[in-house]
């Protein structure tokens, strides 16, 4: 089953069912009624509640009613997994007697007739997202973690940078909205019963939509559960490095064993692979491999898997063969929540109506929104001034003065920070660490990093063939030096104005 609706019908139909036949009591169709259904896949069917409680007095008193009646509904074995989503109101479900096919819902076109996937994975009436609700936590379970802790003692420094994962992206950081409830809902489920859900799980969406950060937030997670598996995010692209150095250096067995022997392997930005036809083969066999074994897959990249180029059919219908997720660029409210989280996690306070600014003005792009928060409290800091609309709308006027249609490229970056610096474009990728030549490059992937969609190995190619782990230290260095050092605050926003002036310029031809 395909539809997010025929989740919703079900659900309905075995509480009056169950209901008809005296097997549910008041307060057990009252529980089941909070919930909200959001998928049924496999033998799995997927519902959010809005407190541990409620999940936990379903589980205990209705589920295995649930269950019996859903699987007589839907024909095949069903078990009922719970996520906990508490932007969730606790206002019963809204029943709806309405044929499915009346309610307008069109699956998107997919190479296979066979997978299931949901792009618009929750019908809105079944679900009301509060904008006030900016602090959510979010917890699910599958049976088989139903019994396990929900925070483990987590996992060691060591294990998590052998894993490849940023500690900061985790499920507790991200902010769900409309746009990105289902994605999170299936990365949670994933995370909580690897192997046993969702295998492949394809996220797709926009750049910076939060597609990495789910995928950290999977890894993370994972390992508080479960600190036995062996949890690997790659790029693709350093997935396709590997692969170069094993054939190089030929030990291509010693890569097939350790890409075999993972667990979860979390790999971002699969349309990179482009046309590097070994490498995609090679991952396909990987994938293959790993999928036989039960192991748990994810994918991420800017296209749902039937547009992605360069990979055969018989690869595309494989990776759209469990459940596909789109992140859809975050509503207002959304992008307000997200620019109250940062801020919160940065110990700062954002008056509503700043933030309210920020997420009107500055595009959708989050990875934007976040560079747009950290000038304006930067700049505040710097100069002692207070949070006002007035002082964000002067801090921002270079940013918000573009339009979307302003290319901004790598090329042009690293032409104008040279000039800017007074140093030659080759400087940038030369290995020269002299220290000014330092800053120049660290600003210059910085920008790269915010303005462009370039990936981190894609930015370390481009400056010498620099490792990604290069651009991500610049990257955060820059950030934080921003609140610290009035000269790089300065030397970025006047660097930035001069990029968009001559990003206009180009555009205007
Ligand atoms: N819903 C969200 N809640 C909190 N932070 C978010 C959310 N969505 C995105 N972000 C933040 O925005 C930034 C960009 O997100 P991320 O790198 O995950 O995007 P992406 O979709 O992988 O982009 P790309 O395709 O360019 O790699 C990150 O710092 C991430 O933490």
């Amino acid at each position: 089953m395909s539809d997010p609706r025929v989740a919703l019908d079900a659900w309905t139909a075995a509480i009056e069912l169950l209901r008809a036949e005296d097997e549910l009591t008041d307060s057990q169709t009252a529980f089941v009624r909070m919930a909200h259904p959001l998928a049924t896949v496999d033998d799995i069917f997927v519902v959010a509640v809005s407190s541990d409680f409620i999940k936990s007095w379903i589980e205990e008193n209705a589920s295995r009613a649930m269950e019996g009646k859903l699987t007589d509904i839907l024909g095949r074995e069903k078990r009922i997994l719970i996520s906990v989503d508490s932007s969730l109101g606790e206002a019963p479900l809204q029943q709806t007697s309405e044929p499915i096919h009346s309610r307008g819902f069109t699956p998107e076109p997919t190479p296979a007739s066979t997978h299931t996937e949901y792009a618009e994975p929750v019908s809105p009436s079944a679900m009301s997202f509060d904008p006030r609700d900016d602090a959510l936590s979010v917890a699910s379970a599958a049976d088989a973690a139903a019994d396990r802790p929900r925070r483990g003692p987590g996992a060691s420094e060591t294990t998590l940078r052998t894993a490849g994962l940023n500690p900061r992206y985790t499920f507790d950081s991200f902010v769900i909205g409309e746009s990105n409830r289902f994605a999170h809902g299936t990365s949670f489920a994933v995370a909580e019963a690897p192997g046993q859900t969702y295998s492949p799980l394809f996220i797709y969406g926009d750049s910076g939509m939060g597609k990495t950060h789910l995928m950290h937030a999977i890894g993370n997670y994972a390992l508080n559960l479960y600190p036995e598996l062996k949890v690997k995010y790659v790029s693709a692209e350093e997935f396709t490095n590997d692969f170069v150095n094993s054939l190089d250096k030929n030990t291509k067995h010693r890569f097939k064993e350790r890409y075999r022997s993972i667990d979860i392997l979390l790999i971002d930005d699969i349309q990179f692979f482009g046309d590097k036809e070994g490498t995609v083969e090679e991952f396909f066999h990987t994938f293959n491999a790993l999928s036989n074994a039960n192991k748990q897959i994810v994918i991420s990249s800017d296209v749902a898997p039937h547009l992605l180029r360069d990979f055969e059919d018989r690869m595309i219908s494989r990776f759209a063969s469990g459940i596909t997720a789109n992140i859809r660029p975050p509503d207002l409210e959304t992008r307000m929540a997200i620019i109250n989280r940062k801020a919160a996690s940065d110990g700062l306070s954002v008056p509503p109506d700043v933030s309210e600014y920020i997420a009107t003005k500055v595009a959708t792009n989050v990875r934007e929104i976040e560079g747009a928060l950290r000038r304006v409290t930067a700049y505040c800091d710097l100069s002692k001034q207070d949070l006002t609309v007035a002082l964000a709308e002067m801090v921002l006027k270079d940013i918000i003065a573009d339009p979307d249609s302003l290319e901004i490229t790598a090329g042009l970056i690293m032409a104008q920070t040279a000039s800017y610096f007074r140093i030659t474009i080759d400087d940038l990728s030369s290995p020269d660490r002299t220290r000014m030549m330092v800053t120049a490059r660290q600003i210059a992937m910085y920008l790269c990093r915010e303005l462009t969609d370039l990936s981190l190995p894609k930015i370390g190619d481009l400056f010498g063939g620099r490792d990604h782990t290069t651009v991500m230290h610049a990257y955060r260095k820059i950030s934080n030096q921003m609140a610290q050092k009035e000269q790089v605050f300065g030397d970025v926003s006047a660097l930035t104005a001069q990029i968009k002036q001559a990003a206009t310029k180009n555009a205007r031809g």
